[in-house]
């Protein structure tokens, strides 16, 4: 109790320094908006603008620059001032959730209280609070109390742990405290993890697990990779990991040097508030497949990678063989085919596309060809495509001169506006100096913007290198590489399926070698299983400069391809954790969802108790019935967030239909959906990657049968924190007839 209330002490003093800092921040943050609003609102005023002579340009010039300079300047501070607000105001709530008492070898004991962000004593001497991503923060998440050692940047710090404690502190009042001896966090974590889940996702930094600590602070490899299993903090560890590079690198990286890859748009949004939480911006963030979009330019439909896989989920002889296809396209060896395809056209083989202008050739495939070819054979393929786009502009400009002599030309300028007649007399006075009148430089000079206008877009096409038919060759390497493929069919036919996307983009990249995203240092890639050797191959052609953080769980894929993340990277040296402490769901639910998988002695289950998982065995004219009165039951137990997941789209539509009528609170998630809330969702099995709910229902558990379904189906229970419910109309998914019948209780 006394300990408790020296504790309480210190919070009240500790929430007392804050706001003074906070005051002071506020009144500072005024000033600096005062300025800023002040230096916008004069800027012209204080800058002297003549532009007579060269050197008054130049002048003027410096003067605008110098003025530009301290405005930029003072916004970024009123940023920062922003900032350091709002990290304050969370630190009036709740300063701090650990301390550690350490006595480092020869020295006294000090006792380090650590929180989201640090605190200093009002000399700025003293920390009152340490930022849980300082050096010495990093012992609260590795040891237990004894001996204890920490690295800072020039040495190692060895001593002993005097004490450890968790608090759990909210609106300035604490509300627990637990000293830790050999069972790290238990308490703490045992309360956070028992809690509702949320429709977005929430920090983890006062309960970081030692081995998701070292991912987080793994600062000395280029590439990471974390094989975790579902619900291990796979995602958590990521995004806290993304805290600390900010944090570890402040000076020199920035939330837009790092990219998250996320599975779906629900998914970006899931994640969107862990890092202002803990006082960061975002990163970037993109899922792989609006960024491949926003590479794409040939003039195809596309089929989404959502689309593929509801049409391999109808399971039919077509999809049967495209599984086929999507798998040599994914590989490693398809893309050295490709490599070899692309070798090749060194020597021969470039598709180019005439270059023509209202009707007339004006340069031909084949001149182009030879053009490209008369190159010596060591110019790499975008160094001759830079050249020729350099000799066909220069064609461009010598052809542009006679064409605007042509008939077609003055046909146009007299439907010209008068806006441009307008230009035209005032270019024809400047040029005139007696201010006489000349129509014929009028007349000319109509005659120049006409064309030039008119050329506009074909410029525009040949700076992108429209003249190279890249799609042609991709076709072309189809034809000789897969002769007999759905892939080529649908590309000439005017679509490209979803697999064909990133070799054909893979292709475009080699060939033209446009510039990678060099700013981005840091790439994450969360859900990585579902990606091919050839997407990597891709993306690492992209980001040249970056290291990266890969996240998976082989056991979760669900797009179909190749090979897995063995062999990802295979050549290079990486780091690979492997997190089996599963913390999501109930002890029972893991331990039943570990017996769907053949291959499951990685996975321990959290020492959280619930109800076993449940599965109702319905006939087709009760079932609805049923799963309401399920999602009822669900409701009456206070779980906040519960999922219907049905298997594809079209299935979770038909449910929806269904349940609208009985439940206010049911929302229907699809491809384009960005957000979801608490209350009823219905939602279909691959866009609730990554998400959890506090009770899953699955209306459909008899539509999983195939051996491939296993990843899908195990994807999906892995979603349940608290309680699942699985409702089947027959007996044949062969996944829970595998499954342990002690770890589910089955309803007939
Ligand atoms: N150290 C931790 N402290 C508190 N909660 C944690 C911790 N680690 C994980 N969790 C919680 O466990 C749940 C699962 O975490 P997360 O979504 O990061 O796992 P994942 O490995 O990405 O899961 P999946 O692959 O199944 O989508 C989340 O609710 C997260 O907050």
């Amino acid at each position: 109790m006394q300990e408790r209330q020296e504790e309480q002490k210190r919070v009240d003093r500790i929430i007392h320094e804050v706001i003074k800092k906070q005051v002071a921040y506020i009144e500072n943050r005024d000033h600096v908006q005062k300025d800023v609003k002040q230096l916008k609102t004069g800027f012209w005023d204080d800058v002297t603008v003549n532009l007579e002579e060269m050197d008054d340009v130049i002048e003027t010039f410096q003067s605008v620059k110098q003025q530009a300079e301290l405005l930029g300047e003072r916004e970024r501070r009123m940023g920062m001032l922003d900032q350091y607000v709002n990290i304050l105001s969370k630190q009036k709530d709740s300063p701090y959730f650990g301390r550690i008492d350490f006595k480092e070898d020869g020295e006294e004991k000090e006792s380090i209280y650590i929180g989201v962000a640090s605190l200093m004593d009002e000399n700025d001497e003293q920390f009152l609070i340490y930022d849980w991503r300082s050096p010495v923060a990093s012992m609260y998440y590795d040891y237990t109390p004894g001996k204890a050692k920490y690295d800072t940047p020039y040495e190692t710090i060895m001593g002993e742990m005097l004490l450890k404690r968790q608090f759990i502190i909210k609106k300035g009042k604490i509300e627990g405290l637990f000293d830790t001896g050999l069972t790290i966090g238990d308490s703490v974590l045992q309360e956070v993890l028992g809690g509702h889940a949320n429709a977005q996702m929430k920090s983890i930094v006062a309960t970081i697990q030692k081995q998701q600590n070292a991912i987080i602070r793994n600062v000395k490899d280029d590439l990471i990779i974390v094989q975790g299993v579902a619900g291990s903090g796979k995602t958590s560890a990521a995004l806290q990991r993304i805290a600390y590079l900010l944090y570890h690198y402040r000076k020199s990286l920035h939330a837009e040097n790092i990219m998250l890859f996320s599975p779906n748009p629900l998914f970006n949004s899931y994640v969107s508030q862990v890092l202002p939480e803990l006082g960061e911006k975002n990163m970037k963030q993109d899922t792989f497949w609006h960024f491949i979009q926003s590479k794409y330019d040939a003039k195809l439909t596309i089929e989404t990678p959502l689309d593929q896989l509801e049409f391999l989920l109808q399971e039919n002889d077509s999809s049967e063989k495209r599984v086929q296809e999507i798998e040599n396209k994914s590989s490693l060896s398809y893309k050295s085919s490709m490599d070899q395809y692309i070798s090749h056209l060194l020597i021969e083989g470039m598709i180019f596309r005439d270059i023509t202008f209202h009707n007339e050739k004006w340069l031909t495939v084949d001149e182009i060809g030879e053009k490209f070819y008369s190159y010596e054979s060591n110019i790499s393929i975008a160094n001759r495509l830079q050249l020729i786009q350099e000799w066909i502009l220069s064609i461009i400009k010598k052809k542009e001169k006679a064409e605007r002599k042509k008939a077609w030309v003055e046909n146009e300028v007299e439907l010209l506006d008068k806006e441009d007649y307008l230009q035209a007399y005032k270019k024809a006075q400047q040029i005139d100096n007696d201010g006489f009148m000349q129509p014929e430089v009028e007349q000319a000079y109509l005659m120049k913007m006409v064309v030039k206008r008119r050329l506009k877009p074909l410029r525009k096409q040949i700076k992108s290198f429209y003249f190279v038919d890249i799609l042609a060759m991709y076709v072309e390497f189809l034809r000789t590489s897969n002769k007999d493929d759905s892939g080529l069919e649908a590309t000439v036919s005017g679509d490209m399926l979803y697999e064909d996307v990133v070799p054909y983009l893979y292709l475009k990249q080699q060939l033209l070698k446009e510039d990678g995203h060099t700013s981005v240092r840091h790439i994450f890639i969360d859900e990585a299983q579902d990606y091919s050797p050839f997407h990597f191959a891709y993306l690492k052609e992209l980001f040249p400069h970056s290291k990266w953080t890969l996240l998976g769980d082989v056991n979760q894929t669900i797009h179909f391809h190749a090979d897995n993340q063995s062999v990802l990277f295979s050549n290079e040296k990486a780091t690979v954790y492997q997190l089996r402490q599963s913390y999501r769901s109930t002890k029972e639910i893991t331990t039943f969802t570990s017996s769907l998988l053949l291959n499951n002695e990685d996975i321990i289950p959290f020492n959280r108790s619930g109800e076993k998982p449940v599965i109702k065995n319905v006939d087709e004219k009760e079932a609805l019935t049923i799963l309401i009165d399920v999602v009822r039951r669900s409701v009456s137990l206070g779980h906040e967030t519960i999922a219907i997941i049905a298997r594809s789209a079209s299935q979770s539509e038909e449910c929806y239909r269904q349940l609208f009528p009985h439940f206010n609170n049911v929302n229907l998630i699809h491809q384009k959906t960005t957000e979801f809330q608490k209350g009823i969702t219905i939602i279909p099995s691959y866009l609730a990657k990554g998400i959890e709910f506090d009770a899953v229902v699955i209306p459909d558990g008899e539509q999983y049968k195939k051996e491939r379904d296993r990843f899908l189906f195990y994807t999906v229970c892995t979603r349940a924190m608290h309680q699942l419910v699985i409702l089947q109309k027959s007996q044949t998914n062969p996944f829970i007839n595998g499954a342990n019948v002690h770890t589910y209780e089955s309803i007939l």
